[in-house]
């Protein structure tokens, strides 16, 4: 089985203006769908980012990896490391913190990596757990992931979530998601209003759902001695606190004065942060996301290095549509150590997908598919409609910002910012 063709298709889907540290969500999320054809006649499935930048990497490896088995991922990262070394594709929010081309390198290797686990899994007949060791679970464990968020896009109408901009409309906001998906634990995105009124909305969490796992992520907005003072009036609250204050001395300073873990997708993001981050006691738990941990193999390292220095394991998400779910759920199925519900965005997607029939949540947890290969089929008219969307909706990069910025002309967004 040879790889005879690829195929990169950026997309765009409707997302709501969710506030973060950044800016606010713009009206559409860009993704790319990519397609691997073999010789053989099959198609693996890989999503990945939408970015300019980084469409224009994928663009340059795709050709370089016809005739690849789909089986040698070191010939894969062989023929990405040709294209991409030495570039470096910063993204412009910076949420998933900073970028090095070690980095940029992973991102795209994820890319097609996926896809060729699809192919592997299709070429045996066997789901992608399967091939990742077995699963250890037949469902995976997601968390309510709660924005603050204006009742919709300025001159659009409300969305069908509508505002939520203090303690009440979080309250609110958890009690529609947790009754539509049955989540069992709750992620508020925070660095959005000074720390007092986040932590008023945790403490209202926590009353309106006694028990139920809490975390607050304000993407490193503040400062180690706010984020330290946060973590004191918390104590008790927070299942963890995800990247109170930016960079690895920042957060090694927090977590010697939280009685929490704190937990990141900001500080430790590539192999080369593993050793300082350990080394300094900086994390407790890391959030994988293959989409920049080098795939599902990328990933399976990091985890094997989270279990040896036994630091916790959850996932990280970004706005992703049907094929990043499976590719998460896969992974995620097969970790024994995954010690947390993951994130996703799926809730906020509003049943737009690219695949045919989406994974299934039933009690929060993805119904972990048995099919072979990721166990999704790709949409294709879904996949043309979508396509359409991004050459039409003006955006060639995510920039919340930017965004912000058309509305609000003089936002401020210092880091650290309280
Ligand atoms: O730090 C995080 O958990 C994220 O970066 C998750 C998402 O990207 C979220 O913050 C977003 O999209 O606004
Ligand atoms: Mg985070």
């Amino acid at each position: 089985m040879r790889v005879d063709s690829v195929l990169v298709t950026p997309i765009a889907f409707p997302d709501p203006p969710l506030l973060n540290a950044a800016g606010v969500h713009q009206p559409w999320a860009l993704r790319a769908v990519v397609q691997v054809r073999t010789d053989t006649g099959l198609v693996g499935l890989g999503e990945t980012y939408g970015d300019a930048a980084h469409l224009d990497l994928l663009d340059r490896v795709a050709p370089t990896l016809v005739g690849l088995d789909p089986f040698d991922l070191n010939e894969l990262d062989r023929r990405v490391g040709a294209v991409a070394r030495g570039v470096n594709t910063p993204d412009k929010h910076g949420l998933t913190g900073g970028s090095t081309g070690e980095k940029t390198r992973a991102r795209v290797f994820a890319s097609f990596e996926v896809a060729c686990w699809d192919l592997q899994g299709r070429a045996v007949g066997r789901p992608v757990h399967a091939l990742l060791g077995g699963k250890v679970r037949d469902a995976v464990p997601y968390s309510a992931y709660l924005f603050y968020k204006w009742a919709g896009h300025p001159g659009a109408e409300p969305d069908r979530w509508g505002a939520a901009l203090d303690p009440d409309g979080i309250v609110e906001q958890a009690r529609r998601m947790i009754d539509e998906y049955g989540f069992g634990s709750i992620k508020l995105k925070g660095g959005v209003f000074p720390p007092e009124e986040e932590v008023a909305a945790i403490r209202a969490l926590h009353a309106a759902f006694p028990g139920l796992p809490l975390r607050l992520d304000p993407n490193a907005a503040w400062s180690p001695a706010t984020a330290i003072s946060v973590a004191k009036e918390t104590e008790g609250l927070l299942q963890y606190l995800e990247d109170p204050t930016a960079g690895i001395d920042g957060m090694a300073e927090v977590a010697a004065a939280a009685s929490m873990p704190l937990a990141t997708n900001m500080c430790v993001v590539s192999v080369d942060d593993l050793e300082p981050g350990v080394r300094r006691r900086a994390v407790g738990v890391i959030l994988a996301d293959h989409h920049y941990w080098g795939g599902l193999r990328g990933s399976r390292d990091l985890i094997a290095v989270c279990a040896a220095f036994g630091l916790g394991v959850s996932m990280h998400s970004n706005s992703h549509l049907g094929i990043s779910l499976a590719a998460m759920t896969h992974l995620a199925a097969a970790t024994p150590n995954l010690t947390y519900a993951c994130d996703t965005h799926t809730p906020w997607q509003g049943g737009v997908d690219v695949v045919s029939e989406p994974l299934r949540f039933v009690d929060g947890a993805a119904v972990v598919p048995d099919s072979p290969g990721l166990g999704v089929e790709l949409d294709h008219d879904a996949l043309d409609r979508l396509h359409a969307n991004y050459l039409s909706c003006g955006i060639t990069s995510r920039d919340d910002l930017g965004y912000m910025r058309t509305i609000d002309p003089g936002y401020d967004n210092r880091r650290p910012r309280w």
